[in-house]
């Protein structure tokens, strides 16, 4: 059959059988290509050919087709297989392979390149790469050509037969079979010779071959994966059949290498359409290796997973458990630190009960300019500091130290007044507190105590952070206590007491312990303050007075122990109660080698009455450490002013102050020394200063008398009245100006009840009658004895003051209770007016001390109307100057000694007018009265009553 044997519109069988022997395709490419196909086979006329071409001879049937498909393939137009022409086949490749070829003839008629649209193989033959075909017809057709035709035919009918089964397994079989047979037909006629390169290019293709299928199944196979990209999710797909194939490859079943490779190959060709599900050896191993990893992966993975599971739920158990651990840690520490601050205030109160004086050691920092060597302070913890020694205090070169706290160089003036903070607020709680500071000069007590020369918030020192928080408490306990404060400011310069608050202050000013309490420097200035800045102001004003000096130490030395004096009265708005509390602020001058200060002349002279001051209260801190009956206050100004401080019942604080520089080691470790010796000292438990509602009645009481008294004298103008003091000082509470008076007693010497229960035998039976008034005083009831001796020595006082008067006015009043001088303070108009007044400059000395002491309660004690009356003076009584007629020791035995308290020395000055006052009156029964201050005077202690 020929082209034109074709019907107009043949059917698809009629189209197959029209081109089933070949000759109409070979014409049509001939014609296309000429010469393409040198020989076509021509069908035999004679023979009649059956409908389904059955007779057509294999030879040329396939010499045709095959010559056709080798040039298509060639020219490089798709193909297609025998197969596809018999009947089943894919008859739409054979339409394929005829439209490329239609197309391909076009092209080259039109000379443009037409796109082939109906094949895969589109790239020419010339560009020498290697076609991947989708089958290996190529390969087989080449085969087949230089083979005898009976066997291939063979050959190829097995392989229709192949490619019609849809079975793998008979397929893999039925190729294996063609395949031995193929190659054994293909060796059979060829030479011993030959058989190598044959076998060679054969496995060469197959090989190529084998790679391209090998490295497109992979490829296949990686896409797929990365589709899925769940790799570690699905579940994992059975192997397919072909991995038993594969484990059969592996294995080396029976089959020849070659045959099996050659059987794969056409395996391969056979199903090229699902490339995907191909059978690859190379490709499957490396897939099972790759899933084997994979595999291996998930099962670490997984195992990491359950790891980490593990870890976590462990985690969370750790983290749990420390979570607890912590909790009760920090439990245990928060009460750790409830114990620490209960143990220390135990240890405070154990302190306050045994009234031991509390030390806080402060180590200077090194100052600006100083060459910062090392420090002589090896270590320093809470309450210990441990001092690098020179070799001959300690073999191990150190020594220790325990105060109640250390503070460092960096410790900040805040954190220094903040532990000393309770102590403070005692004074508003009536309590008598001195704070001191000591050490070696330059070592930083102005800096504590007041503050570096210019003043900021941060370095204000003890004394102005002190005040206010006297005035902040003040404020706070505004609706129940009502508080009065007052200051004072003195310095010991040369044994010289000096008023730091009077710009003239060169006055002498004398101390006067008249009581067990009492610190008394009744002339200096006392003025009332209501807030911190009347305070700073003072302050300012009292540092400017202060004598500093420049010394090779210090650059602004201290020459001069100064004292800030706080006097604080509260009124309880409910009950009545008075609290009087004092507190004393003490910048010591600084101890100091006079060869190492190298000061000369009155630097030196200075410096001499400094050591031997501070020598003298080593004296007493020894004294009092060794529970000494006599304690030599007595010895010098400073001990005299610290002596309520040091052997009262007050609340004590001692700042010692240290130098870190290596050189001063000698003078740190003598300080820390005496340090420990002070801090060992007890002055037993400190107790309030209050005066409850019972006593005011009474005073009130002996007021109204006094009062009765006074309305019955005829003679005002003798009497001095105090009604118009506004303040227990007297003092112009409008201003923050210093006040000069000189007639003041420290509120402590008379307001303290302590002091005023502390009273003898002899002065409890005090009795004697006022001179010319003809009013007899006993004072031998116990409510009677409520003011101490002080008290009556102001009555005696006064009333040898007032005796004219008041003995013409009631000669024959007698009263049984103490008539103290409040009475005329109060209720005699004018009495004040000829005491106050001393001779501006007169050294009053002994005089004033008198008139201090006897005034001393007059200033203190509150009067009926809660307002305080001034003392009044002694007077017209002569302020005449007198030795001393006491000696020194004396008056310390006395002040260790209540019992032998000797009186104050202005009752023996006044026992002259008195006594002449007596003489000239007689009494009633003709025996003269003797003031009952001799009582109190008289070294036996005898009660000197004159009846
Ligand atoms: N804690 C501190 N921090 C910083 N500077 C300090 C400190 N303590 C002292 N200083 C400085 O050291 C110098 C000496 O201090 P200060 O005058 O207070 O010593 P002092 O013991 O009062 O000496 P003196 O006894 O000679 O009067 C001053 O310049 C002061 O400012």
């Amino acid at each position: 059959m020929c082209a034109r044997d074709l019907p107009e519109e043949p059917s698809q069988e009629e189209f197959r059988l029209g081109l089933r022997n070949g000759i109409v395709l070979c014409n049509a490419l001939n014609k296309v290509q000429p010469g393409a196909i040198p020989k076509v086979v021509e069908a035999r006329t004679d023979t009649v050919m059956p409908a389904d071409g059955s007779a057509l001879c294999a030879y040329q049937y396939f010499e045709n087709l095959r010559n056709f498909l080798v040039s298509v393939q060639d020219i490089g137009l798709p193909t297609f297989e025998l197969s596809d022409l018999e009947k089943g086949g894919k008859g739409v490749r054979v339409v394929d392979c005829i439209l490329a070829l239609k197309s391909f003839s076009e092209s080259k008629t039109t000379g443009r390149q037409t796109p082939c649209k109906y094949g895969s193989i589109t790239k020419p033959s010339t560009s020498g790469k290697h076609f991947i075909l989708k089958n290996s017809d190529a390969f087989m057709n080449k085969l087949m050509r230089s083979h005898t035709t009976e066997p291939i035919q063979k050959v190829l009918i097995a392989e229709q037969s192949i490619e019609t089964d849809c079975c793998l397994e008979s397929t893999e079989m039925t190729t294996s079979e063609s395949l031995n047979m193929l190659v054994r037909t293909l060796l059979l006629d060829k030479k011993p010779e030959e058989i190598p390169l044959i076998v060679e290019s054969l496995l060469i293709k197959v090989i190529q071959e084998y790679e391209c299928r090998a490295a497109n199944q992979h490829l296949v196979n990686c896409i797929g994966d990365l589709k899925g990209s769940d790799l570690f999710s699905r579940p994992e797909k059975p192997l397919p059949e072909k991995t038993s194939t594969s484990n059969r490859v592996k294995m080396g079943e029976e089959k020849p290498n070659l045959l099996k490779v050659t059987e794969e190959v056409s395996s391969v060709g056979r199903n090229d359409d699902c490339a995907a599900e191909q059978f690859q050896p190379g490709a499957e191993i490396s897939i099972e290796l790759q899933q084997k990893h994979i595999q291996e992966l998930r099962n670490s993975l997984s195992s990491v997973k359950s790891g980490m599971e593990q870890l976590r739920i462990q985690y969370s158990e750790d983290f749990t458990k420390i979570g607890r651990q912590l909790y009760i840690l920090s439990n245990a520490a928060s009460g750790y630190h409830k114990v620490l601050e209960d143990n220390r205030k135990l240890y405070n109160q154990i302190q306050d009960l045994k009234g031991n004086i509390r030390v806080y050691c402060r180590v200077r920092p090194f100052l600006p300019g100083q060459a910062n060597s090392s420090s002589s302070v090896a270590g320093m913890e809470e309450r210990t500091i441990t001092i690098i020694t020179p070799a001959k205090y300690g073999k191990d070169g150190s020594k220790s130290f325990t105060f109640n706290k250390v503070f460092g160089p960096a410790a900040t003036q805040e954190e220094v007044f903040s532990d000393m903070q309770p102590l403070i607020r005692s004074v508003l709680d009536g309590f008598n507190v001195c704070i001191f500071a000591y050490g070696q000069t330059g070592s930083g007590k102005t800096y504590t105590m007041s503050g570096p020369n210019v003043l900021s918030e941060e370095s204000v020192g003890v004394n102005y952070r002190a005040l206010n928080d006297l005035f902040n408490l003040k404020a706070q306990r505004k609706g129940t206590i009502n508080y009065e404060i007052f200051v004072q400011m003195i310095e010991i310069y040369n044994e010289q007491v000096r008023d730091l608050l009077q710009d003239s202050g060169n006055r002498r000013l004398e101390i006067r312990n008249t009581s067990q309490k009492g610190l008394a420097v009744p002339d200096a200035s006392i003025v009332p303050v209501t807030s911190t800045s009347d305070v700073a102001e003072l302050m300012n004003q009292g540092q400017k007075n202060r004598v500093v000096g420049s010394t090779a130490i210090n650059d602004r030395s201290s020459r001069s122990h100064s004292c800030l004096t706080v006097h604080v009265q509260g009124r309880d708005l409910t009950s009545g109660t008075i609290l009087r509390g004092c507190m004393h602020l003490v910048d010591l001058a600084g101890s100091e080698r006079v060869d190492k200060s190298e000061v000369v002349g009155d630097r030196l002279k200075e410096a001499l009455y400094i050591n031997k001051s501070l020598s003298a209260l080593g004296d007493v801190i020894a004294s009092l450490a060794q529970k000494n009956s006599h304690v030599p206050y007595r010895n010098s100004k400073l001990t005299q002013l610290l002596q309520d401080s040091l052997g009262g019942q007050a609340k004590t604080l001692m700042f010692v102050h240290i130098s870190p520089e290596p050189d001063a080691v000698n003078e740190t470790i003598s300080t820390l020394k005496f340090a420990e010796r002070v801090a060992s000292v007890e002055l037993g438990t400190a107790k309030a200063n209050k005066e409850g509602g019972e006593v005011r009645e009474l005073k009130e009481q002996i007021a109204c008398l006094k009062a009765t008294l006074a309305k019955k004298e005829g003679e005002p103008e003798n009497i001095q009245s105090t009604q118009s003091s506004p303040n227990i000082y007297g003092i112009n509470k409008g201003n923050a100006t210093p006040v000069f008076r000189k007639n003041r007693q420290p509120m402590e010497d008379v307001g303290n009840l302590e002091v005023r229960n502390n009273v003898t035998p002899m002065q409890k039976a005090l009795k004697f009658d006022i001179p010319g008034s003809g009013i007899h005083v006993e004072h031998n009831s116990p409510n009677s004895v409520k003011n101490c001796w002080v008290d009556n020595a102001a009555v005696g006082d006064n009333q040898f003051e007032n005796s004219n008067s008041v003995r013409e006015q009631e000669p024959n009043l007698t009263t049984h209770t103490l008539l103290p001088n409040l009475f005329y303070q109060r209720y005699t108009p004018g009495l004040q007016k000829g005491r106050v007044e001393s001779v501006p400059g007169q050294e009053s000395d002994e005089f004033n001390g008198v008139t201090n002491s006897c005034s001393s309660d007059q200033d203190m004690v509150m009067s009926a109307s809660g307002r305080k009356v001034v003392g009044i003076t002694n007077g017209g009584v002569s302020n005449k100057k007198k030795p001393r007629e006491k000696n020194e020791n004396n008056m310390t035995t006395r002040s260790t000694n209540p019992t032998c308290k000797s009186p104050p020395q202005s009752q023996k000055r006044l026992q002259t007018p008195v006594r002449s006052s007596v003489q000239k009156t007689p009494t009633k029964n003709g025996k003269q009265l003797l003031s009952g201050t001799d009582g109190r005077r008289t070294p036996s202690g005898k009660t000197n009553t004159v009846k």
